[in-house]
């Protein structure tokens, strides 16, 4: 039968299924995982995928994070060139769906056993009574600390800021490094400053914008002040590069990231022990203690030619099996409850320590606007960083620039 569907010339990407039930086409995915870390384990699951699907051919595509979400937006919206499915970021979803470009879910073979996902990462995925995509990854940021630079310095992590002041101030005197790498190009490492003092960029229950409220002004002067007192290093563009390079190479001791970074880190010299790498919360600050929840979801896209093969490649991907795989290989946390629970994530470090972060982290409105709150924010927090505008002119450009997006929010 899956001959005859072919043989009758049905073009590949029709013939999705044949009379015996069995998938076939191409199923083209963008992947936007990291190259030389993440990417590997991913493409090996598709494999995995094909090996089980004889009829299916993935197209495995990987599309760099910074340009996916435009790269999608245009090629779902021309009509063209758009993938079957997509790795798509927690804050794109809502976006994605909100424009018609991905396919729902609801009674389809993608959904199997949604009582497993961890609430917070499944609340990215539907919209409109919908659901549109199956969570693949969730995460969230925390202290990453060179343990040896901390031992010669002879000093603890810090949980406040300003304990990472003070420790900073030892490392460098004792051993001669900066404290800590800031990240100041992407403004998604200014949450967690921004919820320590209080504060977010909205409160989407009373539509109001909030970035510019007194304790948007005090956490942009705490970042300000990491830099302009030493404690920290930062640049205003190639901050992910410059980020891993001084903190594998043990130029600085402490750098803010997430589970996505753990593999590349443990690849730099400092790391070959893995155990010389601690992860700790993110530091608290003068109201509270609090850290962003990102991750990635897997989607389909509307118009695919090839929806059955595309909805059980998704599944695929997202099953506990799979995830299983991800987070042993690359210490990524599941989206599946019960994936917590097997052996060999039960006792990984990573995950022990991620998960009781990601389980408090500060969850973001998932409206179409949410990934549209970066780009106006990062401009003004570089800014402020580079001394280029003060704390208070950075958040009430952003402000502005907000009410602007949020049409009728205070
Ligand atoms: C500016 C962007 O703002 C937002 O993004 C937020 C995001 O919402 C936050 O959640 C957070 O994302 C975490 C993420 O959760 C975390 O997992 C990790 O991801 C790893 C992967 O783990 C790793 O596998 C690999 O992929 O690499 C990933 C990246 O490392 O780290 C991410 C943080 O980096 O922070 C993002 C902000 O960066 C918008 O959503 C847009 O993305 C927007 N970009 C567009 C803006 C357009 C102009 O308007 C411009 O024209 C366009 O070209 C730009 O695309």
């Amino acid at each position: 039968l899956a001959l005859a569907a072919t043989a009758c010339g049905g073009d590949e990407e029709t013939a999705a299924k044949s009379g015996s039930g069995e998938l076939t086409g191409t199923v083209t995915w963008w992947d936007t995982s990291t190259v030389g870390s993440e990417d590997k384990v991913f493409k090996k699951l598709a494999e995995d995928f094909e090996a089980k699907h004889k009829g299916v051919d993935v197209k495995y595509v990987n599309v760099p994070f910074g340009e996916a979400q435009n790269k999608f937006k245009n090629a779902a919206g021309s009509g063209s060139g758009a993938p079957d499915v997509i790795r798509s970021e927690v804050a794109w979803t809502p976006e994605f769906a909100d424009l018609g470009y991905l396919a729902p879910l609801d009674g389809t073979a993608a959904l199997k056993d949604e009582k497993d996902f961890v609430p917070q990462a499944a609340a990215s995925t539907k919209y409109d009574g919908k659901t549109y995509a199956v969570p693949q990854v969730i995460d969230s940021l925390g202290i990453f600390y060179n343990k040896k630079l901390f031992k010669d310095a002879g000093v603890e992590v810090p949980k406040t800021i300003d304990e990472l002041k003070t420790v900073s101030k030892t490392i460098k005197d004792k051993t001669g490094k900066t404290g800590m790498y800031l990240r100041g190009d992407d403004a998604y490492w200014f949450l967690s400053f921004l919820y320590g003092e209080g504060g977010d960029l909205v409160d989407a229950k009373g539509k109001t914008v909030t970035v510019d409220s007194p304790a948007g002004v005090k956490a942009m002067e705490v970042v300000k002040d990491l830099v302009d007192s030493g404690a920290a290093k930062t640049d205003a563009t190639d901050g992910w590069e410059n980020m891993q390079a001084a903190f594998k190479g043990g130029d600085v001791a402490m750098m803010i990231n997430g589970p996505w970074a753990i593999a590349d880190t443990y690849a730099g010299p400092q790391f070959k022990d893995k155990a010389n790498l601690g992860v700790a919360p993110v530091p608290a600050g003068s109201a509270g203690q609090g850290a962003p929840q990102g991750g990635h979801n897997l989607a389909v896209y509307a118009g695919s030619k090839n929806l059955d093969a595309s909805y059980a490649f998704v599944e695929y991907m997202s099953s506990a099996e799979s995830q299983a795989k991800i987070t042993t290989e690359l210490n990524l946390l599941p989206t599946r409850t019960s994936v917590y629970s097997q052996p060999d994530v039960a006792k990984n470090e990573i995950v022990g320590f991620f998960k009781p972060v990601v389980d408090k982290a500060i969850e973001r409105p998932w409206i179409p606007e949410t990934g549209s709150l970066f780009a106006p924010l990062v401009t003004e927090y570089t800014k402020v960083l580079t001394g280029q505008t003060t704390p208070e002119k950075g958040v009430k450009t952003t402000g502005d620039s907000y009410r602007k997006l949020l049409k009728g929010w205070k």
